[in-house]
């Protein structure tokens, strides 16, 4: 193995009783996640705390993977985003009320923006994945609420350990001690699915949603016109990782587990960018005053209302969100498994590496977000970065908010339109500012939490305009 260069790889970490080795060099990564998608195709393996977690896209490997993400695809596409575009419109309304009733008694008040902001988007996943309302802000003691925040709360030293123990200890009873409280959260939701859909086979509901049984199969044409913004190899590695699959029905448990992973994946992450934003927008007036002058015109004046494709067009929010993504990666680092043993190659000075079988890769997101080489004075928010006449200074593979290639997050569409419609509304009606509680810049909790920013707190004011 070439340990030349902190280039290509910064340090080795462990992670679930493993060696982790950090690849950081782009054209490496670009190899791992799209060029050699077939011998990384699988993510670092974690012990399972439920059956029915091992059946979750984000944990299902090989056939299974293929099968599970082939037919939730579809799923995702603009097509369906469009349809389920009400039901996120509906969620956004609440939040709207219930935030003028706060602000009502004095016309201004503080808030802590990662409650704020989950309310929201564990009202919009709930209602979208689990077919369910939520109604966080007249019932804050919902089980589904405060269920959901625990899971927020997770206690640091505890992922932390439960990430580093050796293999031996995973199978122990210290182990088992440890992941209780995770698993009966996990159970929790488990059950809700179960119960709804056994309601919704009595009643026969339907609703726009995430998770249902069955999924039309994907139409190539289709599959292209999704992803035009990327290159031949990404199409490519995309076509042949999802090809061949026939079957297009989840059984039961399968659709327990995707509802699952959706709520999992979706709201804290979607949360985390919208409460980084808010706070940027709050320390950058002229930020936000740029941004509500770009939304307002985009309002049509007889709905006060706004369309889907004018909110997909908008090119300042597109940047502000961008750069939060950059500057505040909601998963700092994510990592797959060499299923062979593989060489990568580097194109600048043709230098070797070997993984082995069953070696784990990671990719430092947060790393490369921070790169002076690659964005620089990197610590500042500077949206322009992602305005499309600076875009060909964006090195391909040195963004990766959301991963890259077949194992790519499958909500991205779906979280920037929350983000995105939340954010517009929210501005047309209220202006966030800066407080004398309001850390500048973010202060965060070190050397905890692993994949996540821990942000001690993200405290500003908001006031109506
Ligand atoms: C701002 C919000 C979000 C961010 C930053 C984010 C980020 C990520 C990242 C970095 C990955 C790993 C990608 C890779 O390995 O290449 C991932 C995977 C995944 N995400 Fe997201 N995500 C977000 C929202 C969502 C939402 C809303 C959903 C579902 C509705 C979702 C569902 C998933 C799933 C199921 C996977 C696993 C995909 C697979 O293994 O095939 N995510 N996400």
């Amino acid at each position: 193995m070439h340990t030349n260069t902190t280039v290509t790889y910064n340090r080795g970490v462990y992670d679930f009783g493993k060696p982790v080795l950090r690849v950081s060099d782009p054209v490496l990564i670009k190899q791992i996640l799209v060029k050699d998608f077939h011998k990384f195709r699988n993510r670092i393996a974690k012990p399972s705390t439920s059956p029915v977690l091992s059946v979750t896209m984000a944990s299902a490997r090989d056939g299974q993977w293929k099968r599970i993400r082939a037919i939730a695809s579809p799923a995702f596409t603009s097509a369906k985003l469009k349809h389920m575009y009400p039901l996120v419109n509906e969620c956004c309304r609440d939040f709207l009320a219930a935030l003028h009733r706060h602000v009502s008694t004095s016309g201004r008040i503080e808030v802590e923006l990662k409650h704020l902001m989950s309310d929201y988007t564990i009202d919009v996943i709930a209602s979208v994945a689990f077919a369910t309302k939520t109604n966080p802000y007249s019932d804050p003691n919902n089980p589904f609420i405060t269920k959901a925040k625990a899971m927020l709360s997770k206690n640091p030293m505890q992922i932390l350990l439960i990430r580093i123990l050796p293999t031996f200890a995973i199978k122990s009873r210290l182990w088992k001690a440890m992941v209780s409280d995770l698993s009966s959260n996990v159970m929790f939701f488990i059950e809700i699915v179960r119960r709804l859909m056994s309601e919704r086979k009595k009643s026969d509901y339907r609703r726009r949603r995430l998770c249902g049984r069955r999924c039309d199969v994907w139409t190539s044409r289709e599959r292209r016109r999704r992803r035009t913004d990327e290159g031949v190899d990404e199409l490519m590695a995309e076509k042949r990782a999802l090809s061949g699959v026939e079957e297009n029905k989840f059984n039961e448990n399968e659709i327990l587990a995707q509802c699952y992973v959706f709520f999992n994946a979706g709201f804290e992450t979607t949360a985390t960018a919208l409460s980084y934003c808010t706070y940027e927008l709050a320390v950058n007036p002229h930020i936000q005053d740029q941004l509500v002058a770009e939304t307002r015109e985009a309002f049509s004046e007889n709905t006060t209302d706004i369309d889907y494709e004018t909110l997909c067009r908008l090119p300042l929010l597109d940047a502000v969100v961008s750069e939060t993504l950059r500057k505040y990666p909601p998963l700092i680092n994510f990592g797959r498994e060499a299923m062979d043993d593989v060489v990568l190659t580097r194109d600048s000075d043709g230098s070797m590496f070997k993984i082995e079988k069953g070696m784990n890769v990671s990719i430092p997101v947060y790393a490369l977000h921070h790169d002076p080489d690659y964005y620089p004075d990197p610590f500042a928010f500077k949206p322009d970065r992602f305005l499309a006449q600076n875009g060909r200074n964006i090195k391909p593979y040195t963004y990766l908010p959301f991963g890259a290639g077949p194992r790519n997050c499958i909500g991205t569409r779906f979280a920037l339109l929350v983000i995105k419609l939340a954010l517009v509304k929210i501005l047309k009606q209220f202006r966030f500012y800066a407080v004398p509680d309001t850390d500048i810049p973010v202060i965060f909790n070190v050397g905890v939490g692993v994949n996540q920013l821990n942000a001690k707190r993200l405290v500003v004011g908001v006031e109506k305009r």
